[in-house]
């Protein structure tokens, strides 16, 4: 099934050299609700490179999808520095911020969050209009994004029109229409049975290895956070632990291996990485699912 989805298409817009694809400094966030205030991340540090898988893990109310907001420029931090895509988000109007999430940044969300009353390749070609891209235009970019996620044959279907794997596919062809350098995805498999999920979850990993985008994954679903490359864990505001692996821990290798592919007792921890974060650069997520060929981004027409 899904192994017949075609995921071939253009590589993503490339960051210049050395520019993380988002970097957060001891990012925090306290939300102010009825005169008490919420702290719902307390000084939170990573690196995300260009290309690299990671998945965010941790309890409910640890601040999952606050950090992913916070990640793709939805929200600002309340203290701490956050740059996306080489731009300090604190210098940023909110027009501007607005430009450069279109620019920079996919989201894929639990509940898919599609216009009910759109058709599918309208619904992928929407983040488009903010560009200027004629309507043609538009059309045909949509089109051929929703061919590279199996959905040629549904253009023109309207979301309740579609299953659910499929209006997640329209969304994740929505998320990748503009070659952002990152993909945030919120438990993108959260509302979908077993093997749509799976079907959903080969799709990413596969524009993830072919296209180099960097994909971000919320997951609670511990075995898929172990298809990562990098797990990142959150509990009570605070990255726990934030380990680079070779391979999944679920390949039968007894656990997780150095980034050089030596064996390692424990999971290298990469903690409030800086730019040099050891899973950084666009061969990062390749072969990250040990099961994807590599592929070079300039392969991917
Ligand atoms: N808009 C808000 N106003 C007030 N408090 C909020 C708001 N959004 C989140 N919170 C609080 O911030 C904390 C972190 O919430 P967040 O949604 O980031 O957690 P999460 O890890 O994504 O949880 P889940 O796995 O259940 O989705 C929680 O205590 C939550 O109640």
């Amino acid at each position: 099934m899904s192994a017949a989805i075609p995921t071939q298409g253009r590589p993503v817009r490339a960051l210049p050299a050395g520019v993380p694809a988002i970097e957060a400094v001891d990012v925090s966030r306290t939300y102010e609700l009825d005169g008490v205030s919420v702290s719902a991340l307390r000084g939170v540090s990573l690196t995300i490179a260009p290309g690299e898988y990671a998945a965010v893990i941790g309890p409910s109310g640890s601040g999952k999808s606050t950090l992913m907001h916070l990640l793709g420029g939805l929200d600002r931090p309340t203290g701490g520095r956050l740059v996306i895509g080489g731009r300090d988000v604190a210098t940023l109007g909110a027009p501007e911020l607005a430009a450069l999430r279109n620019e920079t940044i996919g989201f894929v969300f639990q509940a898919f969050h599609l216009l009910p009353r759109t058709s599918a390749v309208d619904n992928v070609a929407l983040p488009l209009v903010y560009r200027g891209i004629g309507a043609r235009q538009r059309r045909e970019r949509a089109a051929a994004m929703l061919g590279r996620v199996g959905l040629g044959h549904r253009l023109d279907h309207r979301p309740n029109q579609l299953s659910g794997g499929e209006q997640q596919r329209v969304a994740i062809a929505r998320a990748l229409v503009t070659d952002p350098a990152v993909l945030l995805a919120d438990e993108p498999t959260g509302n979908l049975d077993t093997a749509t999920g799976e079907a959903v979850l080969e799709l990413l990993e596969r524009l993830n290895a072919e296209s180099g985008v960097a994909l971000v994954m919320v997951t609670h679903d511990q075995e898929v956070a172990a298809r990562a490359r990098r797990r990142i864990a959150v509990r009570d505001g605070l990255i726990r632990s934030d380990t680079a692996h070779d391979r999944p821990l679920s390949d039968g290798s007894g656990g997780p291996a150095t980034l050089d592919g030596a064996p390692s007792a424990e999971p290298r921890s990469v903690s409030g990485s800086g730019p040099g974060h050891p899973s950084g650069g666009s061969g990062g997520a390749a072969g990250a699912t040990g099961r994807l060929p590599r592929q070079a981004p300039g392969g991917v027409a």
